[in-house]
């Protein structure tokens, strides 16, 4: 069968009604600025790119040179556009809006520009994570309150990974598909359309170094997975972390699984410790469209109601069958307190 380009994919999502031209041009350019990022995280030692940046982004963590140089490509593709009227990163305060000498779009775009930024400097795999939203109607000068549109309200979202193999992993809510990099051509080429994570698996990925701080319920479901066939889950299940988000999700896009970031008592007051806007419901898009399911442990991660750009929220996302149970102790848990 002849290669699809990402190109001819966006046409022919675009004859049958599923994106507008504005669109298509966004994500086209976000690839574009991907590409950028894979060869910047591929020159390694070579390139000066490794390492600390020597300040601190919005969060207060310690920025890599790779956090910041990813940003500023993101920020610089998608500048001139005509595609955008403002975008908003993990790494800044604020939304930035576009320029006034370069012409404006309807749409919002968020993003992680460098997911896995421990992974950096140990040559592990990382990422870049986006969403794109839609400016409300008459809106010029976008603020933050119109980035905090639930998450059912995002027109795509997608990944990258820079991993072996560079990889998009792409939706707009019609499906989950993959595109790998041919760095020879230098274009990405769909290599899996409509993805779908089995429902079932006997494999999950979570940092167990923070078990004694997670909650009961979150104690008793890895209790019970780890207890495998002679506890009440009747199998064995084997665990992974990679510690990149990107990856770790890919890995389960690719072969189904369950990741999970909890609430636990040293990050409670925060809320979690993955961003809302800019990698759970990015990534609880990408995974409901390929038959999976995403929840904080109490709601579906796409109908929260955002209350801040930078807020964070615990994660349970993958193989449906899983992520019901781990919700389901929750809830119990929580009828039980109430
Ligand atoms: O270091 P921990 O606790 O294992 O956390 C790993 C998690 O933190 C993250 O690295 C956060 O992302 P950033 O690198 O964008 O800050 C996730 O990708 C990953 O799932
Ligand atoms: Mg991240
Ligand atoms: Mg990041």
């Amino acid at each position: 069968m002849k290669p699809v380009s990402l190109i001819q994919f966006l046409i022919e999502e675009r004859r049958a009604g599923r994106i507008n031209a504005e669109l298509s041009l966004l994500i086209e350019v976000v690839a574009r600025a991907c590409k950028r990022i894979a060869v910047a995280t591929s020159k390694g030692a070579l390139g000066g790119v490794l390492g600390n940046a020597g300040s601190d982004n919005v969060q207060g963590e310690a920025q890599k040179k790779l956090d910041v140089i990813s940003n500023e490509i993101l920020l610089e593709a998608n500048a001139w556009g005509g595609h955008l009227a403002a975008c908003a990163s993990e790494e800044m305060e604020d939304p930035q809006p576009i320029p006034d000498m370069y012409p404006k779009g309807n749409h919002l775009l968020l993003f992680d520009p460098l997911d896995g930024s421990s992974n950096i400097d140990v040559n592990i795999s990382v990422g870049t994570i986006f969403s794109v939203l839609r400016c409300p109607d008459g809106v010029t000068e976008p603020k933050v309150e119109h980035f905090l549109q639930p998450g059912t309200q995002q027109l795509a979202a997608g990944y990258v990974v820079y991993g072996p193999a560079t990889l998009l992993v792409l939706t707009f809510g019609h499906g989950t598909h993959e595109f790998t990099l041919d760095r020879e051509v230098g274009s990405f080429v769909l290599s899996r359309r409509d993805i779908r994570i089995p429902e079932q698996t006997a494999e999950f990925a979570i940092n167990m170094s923070n078990q004694r701080h997670w909650e009961p319920p979150m104690q008793r479901y890895i209790g019970e997975l780890l207890a495998g066939k002679e506890g009440p889950r009747g199998k064995d299940y084997n665990m992974r972390w990679v510690a990149s988000m990107v990856a770790d999700v890919h890995r389960i896009v690719s072969r189904g699984g369950v990741f999970f970031y909890p609430l636990d008592a040293k990050i409670k007051a925060k809320g979690g410790k993955l961003r809302l806007m800019y990698e759970a419901n990015p990534m609880a898009f990408i995974v409901e469209q390929a038959g999976g399911a995403a929840t904080t442990g109490r709601e579906r991660i796409l109908e929260l109601r955002p209350t801040g750009l930078h807020q964070r929220v615990p994660v349970f996302l993958g193989s449906k069958a899983e992520v019901e149970v781990a919700t389901r102790y929750h809830r119990e848990a929580e009828a039980v307190q109430a």
